[in-house]
């Protein structure tokens, strides 16, 4: 747990500043109700509730998006599957995309954001990320583009075609679940585990997706640090011509990409 940095936070949210610009308020004196309210809610991060789950906010891709216990909270690492479907949107392309488990819905906010000619549907298992979706994508003013829909994988999207479908989903295996830390657990069972082996997300995804997809449409997967090779076999499997497994900074397999 890193206190000071964590501190910052959640005094910035405290304060309704950036927490870059605490440095620039060093001198004011600080509120006694907001000492007050601080020290509770370091408290409460001492417990091991996460930042995020306090501040009841977090950032992806420079933007800030609610977040809520039992919704998992956007990871930087997300941000490279983005990058990889906006290299594959044109600047103004009028494209139709699909994302099966959006949670706050960052992905296809994000996605929306940067291409104003995208429409994208978006769904979730869980009702309450259906929700919290709605309330982000007004919060970013994308509602009139994104369709938000509750439901299992492509059961929502039957008969339906997209261009692209983009999915980060459970993919940690079940004998995981005891080690995460109990501030990762407050994220849920449902957003982190793919199954006993991790990836059966991804088995069932690889061998339906085809049938939502349209000719020369791509699929874009976020993937655990050692499921490179199984994805890529999954994908080649179940037809996909061409497939890319990139690294995140760490080096690690992170993002598949598959053509149709
Ligand atoms: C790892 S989280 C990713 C959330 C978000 N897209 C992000 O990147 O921050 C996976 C999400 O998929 C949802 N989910 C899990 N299984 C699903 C399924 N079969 N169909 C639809 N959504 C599912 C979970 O509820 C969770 O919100």
């Amino acid at each position: 747990m890193e206190l000071r940095r964590d501190g910052e936070l959640i005094l910035a949210h405290l304060l309704k500043r950036k927490p870059g610009e605490l440095p620039l308020i060093f001198e004011e004196e600080t509120p006694p109700d907001i000492e007050r309210k601080f020290t509770e809610l370091i408290k409460i991060r001492q417990e091991g509730v996460s930042v995020a789950h306090i501040i009841g906010e977090w950032d992806f891709y420079g933007r800030t998006f609610k977040v809520k216990g039992g919704i998992l909270v956007p990871r930087p690492e997300t941000e490279l599957l983005v990058e990889k479907v906006l290299e594959l949107i044109p600047e103004n392309g009028k494209m139709e995309g699909f994302e099966v488990g959006g949670g706050t819905g960052c992905i296809s906010i994000t996605l929306l954001l940067e291409r104003p000619l995208l429409r994208m549907t978006v769904d979730d298992i869980n009702s309450e990320a259906v929700e919290l979706m709605k309330e982000n994508a007004r919060l970013h003013g994308v509602q009139d583009r994104l369709e938000i829909l509750r439901g299992d994988m492509f059961e929502p999207v039957r008969g339906r075609k997209f261009d692209f479908v983009v999915s980060n989903p459970p993919y940690i295996p079940e004998s995981m679940w005891e080690s995460l830390p109990s501030e990762v657990k407050r994220e849920g069972r449902e957003a982190l585990i793919g199954g006993e082996k991790g990836y059966e997300f991804y088995e069932k995804f690889a061998k339906e997706v085809g049938n939502y997809l349209k000719d020369k449409g791509f699929v874009a997967l976020e993937i655990g640090h050692d499921q490179g090779e199984i994805v890529f076999k999954l994908l080649k499997e179940a037809g996909f011509k061409e497939v890319i497994i990139y690294k995140d900074f760490s080096g690690q397999d992170r993002v598949a990409v598959g053509w149709s």
